[in-house]
């Protein structure tokens, strides 16, 4: 799914209502419509006290439109204007005329923050918020700020229409309690990035998108910065097998790591490399690891640094297709070294995670010998430590893409919704859930990129693709495990059904099930 930048809504709303022939006012009475639909399919007519805050820009206009569809439906609404700017827009002043029309109480005007003693918001109430929508030019007054702390004490749910009002779109907000807390965002087309980022995720608990019907050539022709990636995203990625396919024609994985106390790490990536396709997987590991290595994952061929404890000499004379390096590694200072004079003969794509990041990150030279579109897979402190600190994620998000343009490298950002980088594009991933924060969990995922960059994929499509399985593989497994049992093993395990997954029709609902009987 394209996630459109604000000006690429205005653009979109501007071309719709010329192509469809219909008037901007016509476009906020179905965005409305649609937020009312929603509601009343969930309500059926309760009579639950429904507080909607419309500010003064269209995102008032929608909360007025719903407001007036409540009205008019029998709900028990009460409506406020949040008047905190006096450029009212023309189709907030239409609907705020239209819904005088429906209702003998006008709604409630609110200007100062003397006016909010007057509201009582219980906590079974309903709140929409329909104050600020992705108009917000800079940060909310005092007291609009008091209201939305006003809406946080109230405990009530809250309903924000296209995003939490005090959020923007492409900046970070400097005082969080000018800032709406949602349950639940209905955003118009496509979810905002804010979403998706760790600074500013809690600000809505859930979203869904609402299809307010932009004009379908706009959304399709359009190009957008941001991709989120879900299942319909990944499925045109896959590779079929043929029937005649053998183990030559899907690569050959090195996996190149491990120090004393730390071979596991090159288990979890070589087996996981296996587990996502890859014909053959060699591990490159110090001599402590052979037989645990050999005893443990019988399919992975072993070669042995000269070390005991650490890698000390890069040596050997296979010729893999892609090298996955530093999980476990340790950055000894031979380590270090030979990693060095790997990189300056190495013309082999490489995966560069964890300790190999950190070897990088201490000598920023080394950056200009990776060969293109390496993938380097760091975690938020492992970013640090390369890129520098940043103040909000809108710059850490800009840092990462300059450095990525700077040295041709795709940057995987882990986390809760880890984000592929490559120059200007940025791919939010979807799969995944807390039960993947335990050890190993990221090992497991070098080695899944590695498995499908040997098979043919591209670096871009492997990071893409492997960061979906990955967390659809902990999805599923979560089902046995839980959150807590789930360890970085359940994750290889379940790869297979990942891949399953993929071709698995949705389910049929219960009704047309039966009907067939
Ligand atoms: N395709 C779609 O997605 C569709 C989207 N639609 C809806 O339109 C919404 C966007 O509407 P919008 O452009 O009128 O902006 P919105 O956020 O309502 O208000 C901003 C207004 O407030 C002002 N203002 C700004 N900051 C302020 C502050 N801190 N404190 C005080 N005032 C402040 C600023 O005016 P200013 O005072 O700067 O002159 C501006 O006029 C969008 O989110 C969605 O809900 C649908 O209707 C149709 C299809
Ligand atoms: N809360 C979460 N939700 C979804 N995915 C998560 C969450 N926490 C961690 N992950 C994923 O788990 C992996 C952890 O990797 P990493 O931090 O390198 O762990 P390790 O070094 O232990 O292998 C990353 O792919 C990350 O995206
Ligand atoms: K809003």
């Amino acid at each position: 799914m394209k996630l459109f930048s604000k000006e690429q809504i205005y653009e979109g709303d501007k071309l719709t209502t010329e192509r469809q022939n219909i008037s901007s006012t016509d476009l906020m009475e179905r965005a409305g419509t649609q937020i009312f639909n929603w509601m009343h399919a969930r309500m059926q007519g309760a009579q639950v006290p429904i507080h909607v805050f419309c500010g003064i820009g269209n995102n008032g206009g929608d909360g007025l439109v719903l407001a007036r569809h409540l009205v008019t439906h029998g709900y028990n609404v009460v409506c406020y204007i949040v008047n905190c700017s006096d450029k009212r827009s023309k189709d907030f002043l239409i609907n705020y005329d239209r819904i005088k029309s429906v209702s003998n109480t006008w709604p409630n005007m609110l200007s100062c923050k003397e006016d909010l003693s007057e509201i009582t918001i219980g906590g079974d109430d309903i709140i929409v918020d329909a104050v600020f929508g992705i108009g917000l030019n800079r940060p909310p007054n005092d007291w609009v700020k008091h209201l939305f702390q006003k809406f946080k004490v109230s405990k009530a749910f809250t309903l924000s229409i296209d995003i939490p009002s005090g959020l923007f779109t492409d900046r970070a907000v400097d005082d969080e309690d000018a800032v709406v807390y949602a349950g639940y965002t209905l955003s118009f087309q496509s979810p905002k990035l804010a979403f998706f980022l760790p600074g500013t995720q809690k600000f809505t608990v859930q979203w869904e998108v609402l299809d307010i019907g932009i004009d379908r050539d706009y959304l399709r022709e359009t190009e957008t910065e941001v991709e989120l990636i879900a299942k319909h995203e990944v499925l045109p990625l896959y590779k079929p097998r043929q029937k005649f396919a053998h183990k030559g024609d899907f690569g050959h994985v090195m996996i190149l790591g491990g120090s004393y106390g730390k071979i596991g790490a090159v288990n979890l990536a070589s087996r996981s490399a296996l587990s996502s396709g890859a014909g053959l997987v060699t591990v490159y590991i110090p001599t402590c690891g052979y037989h645990s290595m050999q005893t443990a994952v019988p399919e992975v061929m072993v070669i042995t640094d000269e070390h005991e404890t650490h890698i000390s000499n890069i040596n050997f004379d296979i010729q893999p297709t892609v090298i996955g390096v530093g999980v476990g590694l340790g950055t000894s200072e031979d380590t270090v070294k030979t990693f060095a004079a790997f990189l300056k003969k190495n013309t082999i794509p490489l995966v560069i995670d964890a300790d190999g990041i950190n070897i990088l990150s201490r000598n920023k030279t080394l950056l200009n010998l990776l060969p293109e579109q390496t993938v380097l897979t760091p975690h938020l402190k492992e970013l640090e430590r390369i890129i520098g600190t940043w103040s909000d994620d809108f710059e850490m998000l800009e840092k990462v893409k300059a450095f990525s343009e700077k040295y041709n490298v795709i940057v995987l950002i882990k986390g809760a919704h880890s984000i592929t980088v490559n120059k200007n594009k940025m791919y939010i991933n979807t799969t995944g859930n807390p039960g993947m924060a335990t050890a190993g969990s990221g090992d497991v995922l070098t080695g899944m990129i590695s498995g499908l960059i040997a098979q043919g994929y591209t670096p871009l499509a492997a990071t893409i693709f492997a960061v979906y399985l990955h967390g659809k593989s902990a999805d599923i497994s979560l089902e046995d495990y839980g959150y807590q049992s789930l360890i970085a093993s359940h994750i290889i395990e379940k790869i297979g059904e990942a891949y399953i997954d993929l071709f698995k029709q949705p389910e049929q609902p219960k009704e047309e099930t039966q009907q067939k009987q």
